[in-house]
């Protein structure tokens, strides 16, 4: 068989259906060491025309291009490759058989044989896992006496038509391109489970998914889409350290079902996802990269540029412009640890500003059965990762800021002021307010960070997971607002009066810190507002189903605990 790249072809995909029929492939170069390479694209197997592969699908004799078939598993141990597992400790599996007898749909699902095409890495993870699951492995190989060492002695290694024989549930680890090779095993197949775990290397790649590709290949198999999300690594050492969940689809309810069991058996969690339709979704989350996080990363980058230049033009540009003085040195530590913070901030209070524009637009509209419009759906949906992203740049400035006095120019500075204020025969230099004012701003500073840290915690889905969503939302909403409230005024004590010395401006613009107050003021205005008794009141209603408008006969619980009737309708 050519030996073949197993990266996507670029587009010249080798079968659709009824090409799968017609493949007229000619013989390639033996096997090569890229046979598993990731070429730079593939082409089509080439075969003679009397090659029995060259036969349409379905109608292909046994293939003899290899000689008779071999015996399933060699002796044969390929020098210098030690399989990450030794033979002993795979001898056999780590759950006692259960009775193999009886029907094989009725079975267990462990103690079930099943089958794996193809030898490469999936593969091999695969065989180890629903071994170690007490599973009967059957790999199907285009070589089997070259791969027979790299897996486990417990499973058995044969060509591909004899494996496929033996069981009635397939895994396909071979890539997408290269799913023509198997028609000839088409009636061999026939009334088979197929698992397809293939992923591609671009989102949305191929017109239809790969999945329903190998449908429209082996009409009479069944395919579900399974097991893409799971890297080799993950299979091979358990769910344990990576995702869990199993994402899986198909049209067959028993054949999901089936395979959901299998999953399951190895340790993983099953997910529905439903009908084939959604297996394009399944095989591009892989190639996802943290897609909640993008909006959130550009909005928080977008946000340090920004302050970062101004700090820059004020600190730097400003002494070097007007006082031909060099504060290069300011930038790594000095500029960076005025934009974090400002960063921090706004960013926090951008977490609750969707919330008070949601409250907003129920008071308004006096219902909250009305949809938010996207861009404010969109924003709430994004909060944690912004929240999460404000802690992180929180937690940096304040390592940032406890290492203001190592540094040298520190040192410098002080020494210069000693030596000053020596000359000057200044004794006491001590003053009171700025005293006061830096030890509630930091003390202030550590607590808003303390606070941030707790929300973060309970952020981790194990956290979150064990609240109930009373308490998440007390820690979220309420401790967060307080995180906000603390922030502000740690800001203000920093601040201080520098907002009214006109020295603090430079080129007029005025000192940082006052660009940060704006958000943040704003969003704790409209909480304060929202918490007056008669908006807090209506707020609670339209959170109840209470419409504006409609005649909706109401009860509260009022604050003495008795229930008052609520407002009938008032039709404005
Ligand atoms: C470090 C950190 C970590 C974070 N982690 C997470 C996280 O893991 N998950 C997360 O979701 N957020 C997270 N956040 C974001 C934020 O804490 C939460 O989204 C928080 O719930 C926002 O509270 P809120 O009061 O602004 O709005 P919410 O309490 O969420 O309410 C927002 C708006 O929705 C409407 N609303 C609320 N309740 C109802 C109701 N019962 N019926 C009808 N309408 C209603 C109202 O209009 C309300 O104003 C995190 C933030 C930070 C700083
Ligand atoms: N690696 C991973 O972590 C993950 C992989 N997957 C999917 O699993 C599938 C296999 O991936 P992986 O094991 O990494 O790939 P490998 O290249 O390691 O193995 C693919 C196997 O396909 C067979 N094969 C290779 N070329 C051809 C060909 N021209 N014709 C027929 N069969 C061929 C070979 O088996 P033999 O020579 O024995 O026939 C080879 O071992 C892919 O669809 C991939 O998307 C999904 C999730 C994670
Ligand atoms: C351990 C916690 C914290 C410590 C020790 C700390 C310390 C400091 C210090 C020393 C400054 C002055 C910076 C300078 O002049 O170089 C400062 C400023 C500031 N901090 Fe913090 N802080 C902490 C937490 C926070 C948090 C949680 C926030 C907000 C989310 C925050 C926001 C700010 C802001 C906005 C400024 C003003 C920056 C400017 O305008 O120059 N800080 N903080
Ligand atoms: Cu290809
Ligand atoms: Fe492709």
């Amino acid at each position: 068989m050519a030996g073949l790249s197993s990266s996507c072809c670029r587009g010249q995909h080798p079968a659709t259906p009824a090409q799968c029929r017609t493949i007229s492939p000619r013989a390639g170069p033996g096997p090569t060491s890229s046979a598993r390479g990731r070429g730079a694209g593939c082409t089509t197997p080439q075969f003679p025309s009397s090659h029995p592969a060259s036969l349409p699908c379905g109608r292909r004799g046994r293939r003899t291009a290899q000689g008779s078939l071999a015996p399933s598993t060699s002796s044969f141990s390929w020098p210098g490759w030690h399989p990450r597992m030794s033979r002993g400790d795979m001898a056999k599996p780590l759950l006692g058989h259960r009775s193999m007898e009886g029907d094989p749909s009725s079975m267990p699902a462990a103690g079930r044989t099943i089958g794996v095409l193809g030898s490469g890495d999936f593969a091999r993870s695969l065989a180890i896992r629903l071994v170690c699951s007490g599973f009967k492995v059957v790999v199907g190989s285009r070589n089997p006496k070259r791969k027979a060492s790299l897996f486990p002695s417990a499973a058995e290694v044969t060509f591909q038509a004899e494996a496929v024989k033996k069981t009635d549930i397939i895994f396909v680890a071979v890539f997408r391109e290269h799913y023509s090779t198997l028609c000839d095993l088409a009636d061999v197949l026939v009334g088979k489970i197929l698992v397809d775990v293939s992923n591609n290397t671009e989102i949305n790649h191929h017109k239809e998914s790969n999945a329903e590709y190998l449908a429209s290949l082996f009409p009479a198999c069944t395919v579900v889409k399974g097991f893409n999300v799971v890297s080799a690594w993950t299979l091979q050492s358990g769910a344990r350290d990576g995702n869990k969940q199993v994402l899986i689809c198909s049209n067959n309810q028993e054949a999901k079902r089936t395979v959901a069991e299998i999953a399951q058996v190895m340790g993983f969690t099953p997910v529905d996802m439903g009908c084939m339709s959604s297996a394009c979704e399944i095989e591009n989350i892989p190639l996802r990269l943290l897609p909640a996080w993008k909006i959130p990363i550009f909005l928080a980058l977008g946000l340090f540029l920004c302050f970062f230049t101004y700090n820059l033009i004020r600190q730097v540009i400003h002494p070097y412009i007007r006082e031909q003085k060099n504060k290069l040195y300011k930038i790594p530590i000095e500029v960076v640890n005025t934009t974090l913070p400002c960063v921090a901030y706004v960013m926090l209070s951008l977490v609750y500003l969707p919330g008070v524009l949601a409250a907003c637009s129920q008071l308004y509209y006096g219902t909250k059965y009305r949809r938010f419009p996207d861009w404010l759906d969109q924003w709430l949906q994004h909060r944690k990762q912004i929240g999460l992203l404000s802690f992180f740049c929180a937690a940096l400035h304040a390592v940032y800021s406890f290492c203001l006095p190592m540094r040298r120019s520190h040192r410098y500075q002080l020494i210069e002021t000693a030596v000053k204020q020596a000359v000057e025969k200044k004794m006491n230099v001590w003053v009171e307010e700025e005293v006061w004012r830096m030890e509630i701003y930091i003390s202030v500073g550590i607590i808003a960070l303390g606070l941030l840290s707790l929300l973060a915690i309970t952020s981790l889905p194990s956290i979150a997971n064990s609240l109930n969503w009373r308490e998440f939302s007390f820690v979220q909403s309420t401790l967060g607002f307080i995180a906000l409230v603390i922030s502000t005024l740690h800001t203000l004590t920093y601040g201080w009066s520098r907002a009214f010395d006109e020295n603090q401006y430079k080129f007029y613009l005025p000192p940082t810190y006052t660009l940060t107050l704006l958000v943040p003021c704003t969003v704790i205005l409209a909480k304060v507002i929202f918490s007056l008794p008669c908006v807090q009141q209506r707020l609670l209603r339209i959170r109840r189903g209470w419409e504006k408008g409609r005649y909706v006969k109401f009860v509260l619980p009022s604050a003495t605990g008795e229930y008052s009737s609520g407002e009938t309708s008032s039709n404005v």
